[in-house]
């Protein structure tokens, strides 16, 4: 397995904090524009990153003592149907230790959830939710949503703010409306719907408006659920980039955009997607999110929950022979990270020991893979990495978080001598990966493969260091064909037929022949300096 990261320079010292790239006079709150639903959020272009907002394009605006009064537009025409993607992520090292404000390394991989955006006509007042993966659809009346409370001036958030916690007022008022939700659906399926449900209107809310168009938002992933490989914030980061985009509150993508334009605009999308993920999870860390929209691989740190984590993108992030494989057990995430926290509420001083040594493991390992010499040719440098996650491996087993069928795939490596295997993600259940030593002969990989397969494990191939969050506008793709047609339109229809995994890449990817395919935008967040 390979990753393919192209920009040749070191990002180890090229960190930003993600608080530098917020606005200093913010003038137009997401509610304000979402009236004006005008077209061609892609491609337009906001002055955010002067720090103030001055959403230009399609609207005229008048600046007023430095603020932009927007003109309302006459007629508001329906915004085409466009998509947004995200992908999935590995942890390399530091998980849970990350929800304790410890150092973490993530990655992103090449398996994506796609969101296809429909708007309605306008005399259509509702908001439909369809996930077909976990077999749920629900909708609701726009007008009937309680816009009062998140509109109060005391509660009201913007797009551009920073929410590191949910409120308890906000989420008891959006309750009423999760009732009817999957009523007649077993409890636990139930449970997971309602979650679902309750994240989006609770972003929905406080970034949109009562004037926000009907829409649906048709959600298809193809990285298995619940495995410990960001499932659950690539949903986070489609929505919140979706509301963005239809808000108008976002520049980009596009080819030309300046790498600290194009970060404001990441940053934005990802402090939303924490919000839904807060919602899921309870006490996210944010790495994932954070990896899922930036793309890439990332050194990730969030020691003060009220301010934005410290985020060093690694653009060189070496090309490890990974396999990555799926115990097929499903966990949950919130489980295993309020079972470390009650572990640490146990024993303070042990666990913040074995919390310690995992931030060194990970620290360790950021500064090995930045060394000059480090290759991935050579058998020791990966010999170090690999030390360092049966390290990392070990403290997750001392924190309660692995599984029997997790330590049956370090079992079977191990006894093959292959390779070095850690669990990746919440554990519990979930994904391992195992890191390759150079040159392992092909039977032995093959008879450790056929024995997985044999167990129900399934293996996955992946690349690293993949794109972050991506936008396809108009929901419009050329599919290889060089028809004059202009492309295949994404419908709902076709969306919804496209059958699995391969079903999905093939309609709607955002790889095709190895690489980008056209239509689909990223921001590019690299840069120099
Ligand atoms: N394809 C999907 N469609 C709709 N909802 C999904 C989908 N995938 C994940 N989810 C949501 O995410 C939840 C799973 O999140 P969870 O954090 O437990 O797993 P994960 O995100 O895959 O793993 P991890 O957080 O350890 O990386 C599901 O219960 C569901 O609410
Ligand atoms: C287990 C955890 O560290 C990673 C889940 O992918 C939780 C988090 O960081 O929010």
């Amino acid at each position: 397995m390979t990753q393919s990261i192209a920009n040749g320079h070191n990002g180890l010292h090229n960190g930003f904090h993600a608080s530098d790239v917020e606005p200093e006079s913010p003038t137009s709150s997401a509610s304000d524009i979402s009236s004006d639903s005008g077209l061609n959020g892609v491609g337009s272009s906001n002055s955010s990153s002067n720090g103030v907002n001055g959403i230009t394009n399609g609207t005229s605006g008048l600046k007023l003592n430095g603020r932009i009064k927007m003109k309302r537009k006459q007629s508001s025409p329906m915004m085409p149907a466009f998509m947004v993607s995200a992908p999935g992520k590995v942890i390399v090292f530091g998980e849970h230790a990350v929800v304790h404000g410890k150092a973490a390394i993530a990655a992103a991989i090449s398996l994506r959830s796609y969101l296809l955006v429909t708007s309605l006509s306008k005399s259509k007042r509702t908001v439909t939710l369809k996930f077909p993966d976990i077999d749920f659809d629900h909708s609701w009346n726009i007008d009937e949503l309680p816009w009062g409370i998140f509109q109060q001036p005391s509660k009201k958030k913007y797009y551009y703010s920073l929410v590191t916690e949910l409120d308890p007022e906000l989420v008891e008022a959006i309750q009423p409306y999760l009732d009817d939700v999957s009523a007649h659906k077993p409890a636990e399926i139930r449970k997971v719907h309602r979650n679902s449900a309750g994240s989006f209107l609770y972003m929905f809310l406080s970034l949109g408006s009562k004037s926000f168009p009907g829409c649906q938002y048709t959600l298809r992933s193809t990285i298995p659920i619940g495995a410990g490989l960001g499932s659950s914030a690539t949903i986070a980061v489609c929505l919140s980039a979706a509301l963005l985009l239809q808000l108008r509150t976002l520049s980009g993508p596009h080819p030309d955009q300046p790498a600290d334009e194009a970060r404001l605009q990441i940053e934005r999308i990802n402090r939303w997607a924490l919000v839904y993920e807060m919602f899921i999870h309870g006490n996210p860390s944010g790495v994932d999110n954070t990896v899922s929209t930036q793309g890439k691989a990332v050194v990730f740190q969030r020691t003060d929950y009220s301010k934005p984590p410290l985020v060093r993108p690694l653009w060189d992030f070496p090309e490890l022979p990974l396999l990555l494989v799926d115990t097929r057990t499903a966990k949950s995430t919130a489980h295993e990270v309020a079972k470390v926290g009650r572990l640490k509420d146990a024993h303070p001083k042990l666990v913040g020991s074995i919390l310690d040594a995992i931030d060194k493991v990970t620290n360790t390992s950021a500064d090995l893979i930045a060394e000059d010499d480090f290759t991935t040719e050579s058998e020791d440098s990966l010999r170090r990495v690999g030390e360092l996650m049966t390290i990392n491996h070990g403290l997750l087993v001392s924190l309660g978080v692995s599984h029997p069928r997790l330590e049956r795939v370090r079992e079977l490596v191990d006894f093959q001598g292959i390779g070095w295997t850690k669990l990746t993600g919440a554990g519990g259940g979930g994904c391992s990966i195992t890191l390759l030593k150079p040159g392992v002969p092909r039977e032995k990989l093959d008879r450790l493969e056929e024995q997985l397969d044999q167990e129900g494990y399934q293996k996955f191939e992946t690349t690293l260091g993949g794109d972050g969050v991506g936008v396809l506008w108009p929901a419009v793709l050329r599919n290889g064909v060089d028809d004059e047609e202009g492309g295949t339109e994404i419908d709902l229809e076709n969306f919804l037929a496209a059958e699995g995994n391969d079903g999905v890449e093939k309609l709607v990817g955002v790889h095709g022949g190895g690489g980008e395919r056209e239509g689909w935008k990223f921001w590019r967040v690299e840069s120099d300096n």
